[in-house]
């Protein structure tokens, strides 16, 4: 439960767990359907990789070797900085994220305060500063193979990378970040989804558990 001491009616959600286990999927089934009866103005989606470290001061060559997987490639700092925001009732600017230039763009997503926002991304339960401005955390349990293979075809059609590039960040910093930070983020987690974005029971208790939150407040 959130340990932030600023009085607020908005509910924050937070979904981690591997890259390409479900995350998004579960975030935007949610918003469609909770978005029906709260309305479009009062229930949004944060991408944690919205969050990522500006880099457009670094060549592209030193870009791909940055080990985008590891608590520190994130700005956690502003992500904090925008949930106290609209918790206190201001809007923010997201920035937005290139994953083919591996760099902020120049434009950023205005984000009005919601009655629900939901957070999703691999390392948002590692970092106990997040974690205070959370009501409810989700960990989606997908088999990292399965991940891997969701992983490889996202990123070809996606996120413009090659077989061969896909296979060596995995090996280098995907899989070995996700055994060291993510897996264990587990334990931070109110609810363990298993099976990932498809798992309609689990969406369906965590709309209720969003219900009964938005009736507390
Ligand atoms: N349970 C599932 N069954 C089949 N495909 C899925 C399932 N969950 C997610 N996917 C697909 O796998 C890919 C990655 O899912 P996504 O939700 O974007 O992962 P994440 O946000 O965790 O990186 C997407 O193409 C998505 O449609
Ligand atoms: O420039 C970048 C930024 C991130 N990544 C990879 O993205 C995933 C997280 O996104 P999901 O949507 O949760 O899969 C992370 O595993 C990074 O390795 C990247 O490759 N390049």
């Amino acid at each position: 439960m959130s340990n932030s001491t600023q009085k607020s009616s908005c509910i924050v959600i937070a979904i981690a767990g591997a890259s390409a286990s479900g995350k998004s999927l579960i975030a935007s089934t949610i918003y469609n359907e909770l978005k029906a009866e709260l309305g479009i103005d009062d229930i949004g989606i944060i991408s944690e990789d919205a969050y990522y470290r500006d880099q457009s001061h670094l060549e592209m060559e030193e870009r791909i070797k940055t080990n985008y997987d590891h608590p520190n490639s994130m700005d956690h700092e502003l992500l904090v900085e925008h949930l106290q925001a609209l918790k206190s009732g201001n809007a923010i600017e997201i920035p937005e994220y290139s994953y083919v230039e591996h760099t902020r763009l120049p434009t950023v997503r205005a984000f009005e305060p919601k009655r629900v926002i939901i957070l999703e991304g691999i390392l948002l339960l590692t970092d106990e500063k997040i974690r205070n401005e959370v009501d409810m955390s989700i960990f989606v349990d997908a088999p990292l193979d399965i991940c891997f293979i969701r992983r490889l075809k996202r990123d070809m059609e996606e996120r413009g990378r090659t077989m061969d590039s896909v296979i060596s960040q995995y090996n280098k910093t995907v899989r070995p970040m996700f055994l060291q930070f993510i897996q264990p983020s587990k334990q931070y987690a109110d609810i363990i989804v298993p099976r990932g974005g498809k798992n309609r029971v689990a969406i369906n208790i965590l709309k209720a558990q969003i219900r009964q939150l938005l009736g507390q407040k």
